[in-house]
């Protein structure tokens, strides 16, 4: 057996493993397929049967008595290898809905241990469906190609019986064609053409990745009045798809594929001058009833040959999907997973203490963070401020391990974040970043979703903690509203409020939250620095600021600039020191001057 081959077996064997105890039934499966098919040939030797009676006692067929026998049989075989078929399919549906349903699971189970940072780069809902998909192709190929493996195999070897039992000589004939079919087959499949397969897959893979950015960028596209051709990347795909393919039409389907599709239906070709060179010979002999009996039996049976090979066909690129499957399901399966200590420390208190951290993200030049320290004692509130990619998200990031540090440490309450218990960690600490998702689902579920034991009642006090009331009060059917459906869309700064009374509802000491008022209008934004007050209060906070006016009466502010702690005090000493936050602050209340003497013009 080819190394090929083998990886091919393996990958089958691989899929099953996710199956667990249910394995059986597909091996189960599998034999009651090999079983069916070789009740499935009876008819054919009971033809052959009928045959030789009819031509013994022609032409007085009155004498034909067994003949109803044989029907009768051949009625019989062909029912129980229908029904045996059916029992070996639900054997085999069974252990696939059970693989399918484990990958799921697992895929599942294994990215909740993944470190929240691994999804920026990939997209959860990207790996999400590739698991889908790729579960869903398992169900296929387990369910049908594994029973009709066995099928085909049991259908060539009856068939090979039934071809060289009656005459070789047109068994052989027969076999001929199907022979030149396979060796065309294999052809097509191995050699030059197995990379110009493996080329045109990837080629289909990269359109279709292409096709959804620019599906994804259309409204760009259309904001700028760009033409469909600065999609140049979906464009050379399209060329790379096309060269691709002509490529594997021309290697797959020339010869080889003109030679297979010729002789998969070509048996009887060989078939008529093989029984005319005998038919001499067997007239001489005196069995040329036995000759035309065995002629009539192989013109019937060189029907069941194409089948056999379609079936081989099949067989090939169901194992090539199992591939596919596999390849796609261990992307997931092979997702790095957050280390977890096994002996986790309790945090003692509720301050957050960076010591020396770096850190530098996975293919960068530079750090991110760069030996940055700092401390936020129990219930005090500090501020992240800086230039743009100064390393502010990055550091709020750090604290619930959406990657770990280079090196240093983030504590929590005295103890390192990656020595804790990662469900202690995130009941301790509550996070509202920018781009806080809503899940498509009652305004009360997506709240209740920081603490799914909370009440009714408590989920409506966190919402109107965070100034959600007039939200609830223009849907139809208050919390109870599903939304993202049926024009129930939120705004921006409305979807902020409900991921605020989110947090709320969470209830932990410690909060870090991202200040992102950008998209909000001036009414949502003063609702949204209401809920931010409610959440804040009595907390240990730290806060990613983006407009300063927001950070004056933070407890401590600390200046991130190129990923270096720069400075640190309050509002009043940094404005005092002159340094960069002194510049940051003289230059946002120029623009805030600058916005009040323009809208004075305006009206
Ligand atoms: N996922 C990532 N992979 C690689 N580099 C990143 C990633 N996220 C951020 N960076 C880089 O790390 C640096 C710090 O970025 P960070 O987002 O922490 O800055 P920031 O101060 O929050 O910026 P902003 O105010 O614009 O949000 C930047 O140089 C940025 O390009």
């Amino acid at each position: 057996m080819s190394s090929k081959q083998g990886k091919k077996q393996n990958d089958v064997a691989a899929l099953l493993q996710y199956a667990g105890g249910y394995r059986k039934l597909t091996w189960l499966g599998m034999g009651l397929s090999g079983v069916a098919m070789v009740l499935g040939m009876a008819p054919y030797l009971c033809i052959w049967l009928v045959m030789r009676e009819l031509i013994a006692v022609a032409p007085d067929w009155t004498q034909a008595a067994g003949i109803s026998r044989y029907g009768w049989l051949a009625f019989a075989a062909a029912v129980a290898g229908i029904v045996v078929y059916f029992a070996a399919l639900m054997c085999t549906h069974l252990a696939a809905f059970r693989t399918a349903a484990n990958i799921r699971k697992q895929g599942m189970a294994r990215l909740m241990k993944t470190p929240l940072g691994f999804f920026d780069a990939n997209a959860s809902g990207l790996l999400r469906n590739r698991l889908d998909g790729a579960a869903a192709e398992t169900e296929t190929l387990l369910a049908h190609n594994l029973a009709d493996i066995t099928g085909t195999i049991a259908m060539f070897v009856s068939m090979l019986v039934l071809m060289f039992v009656f005459d070789w000589r047109m068994g052989a004939a027969c076999l001929l064609a199907a022979v030149i079919s396979l060796a065309a087959m294999s052809a097509m499949m191995g050699g030059k053409n197995a990379k110009l397969i493996a080329d045109y897959q990837k080629a289909q893979d990269y359109i279709g990745k292409a096709g959804t950015e620019y599906v994804r960028g259309i409204p760009v596209v259309k904001i700028f009045q760009q033409t469909v051709y600065s999609f140049r990347a979906f464009r050379q795909a399209i060329e790379d798809y096309s060269t691709k393919s002509e490529k594997f039409s021309c290697g797959i389907c020339s010869k080889p594929q003109a030679l297979n599709l010729t002789f998969t239906e070509a048996a009887f070709a060989f078939l008529v001058p093989a029984a005319l060179l005998i038919a001499p010979s067997a007239l001489e002999g005196g069995n040329f009833a036995g000759f035309i009996t065995n002629f009539a039996f192989y013109a019937v049976f060189s029907a069941i040959i194409s089948t056999a090979l379609a079936r081989i066909m099949f067989m090939a690129s169901g194992m090539m999907q199992a591939t596919n499957a596999l390849a796609r399901i261990n992307q997931v399966m092979d997702a790095p997973v957050l280390p977890v200590t096994a002996s986790p420390r309790k945090p003692k208190d509720n301050t957050v203490e960076f010591k020396d951290v770096s850190f530098t993200y996975d293919g960068a030049e530079l750090p991110a963070l760069n030996h940055v320290s700092f401390r936020v004692n129990p219930g005090e509130t500090v501020a992240l401020v800086g230039p743009s990619g100064g390393g502010k998200t990055t550091a709020a990031s750090l604290i619930p391990r959406f990657w770990d540090v280079t090196s240093g440490t983030v504590e929590v309450g005295g103890a390192d974040v990656r020595e804790m218990d990662p469900h202690v960690l995130m009941n301790q600490v509550a996070f509202v970043f920018q781009n806080n998702r809503l899940f498509k689902t009652s305004i009360l579920e997506n709240v209740r979703a920081a603490r799914p034991e909370a009440s009714r009642e408590e989920v409506t006090a966190a919402l109107k903690a965070a100034q959600c009331d007039d939200i609830i009060a223009k849907l139809p059917q208050g919390i109870d509203t599903l939304i993202g459906t049926e024009g129930t869309y939120l705004s921006g700064g409305e979807q902020q409020r409900v991921a605020l009374a989110r947090a709320i509802l969470k209830d932990a000491p410690i909060v870090v939250l991202d200040e992102a008022t950008a998209f909000a209008d001036p009414e949502n934004e003063v609702l949204i620095q209401k809920a931010f007050a409610s959440l804040t209060k009595g907390r240990t906070v730290i806060m990613i600021a983006h407009r300063l006016s927001t950070v004056v009466n933070a407890d401590r502010i600390i200046v991130l600039d190129a990923g270096q702690a720069v400075e640190s005090g309050t509002h009043v000493e940094l404005v005092k020191a002159g340094g960069l936050y002194a510049r940051m602050w003289a230059d946002y209340n120029q623009a805030a001057s600058w916005r009040i003497s323009t809208e004075g013009e305006a009206m």
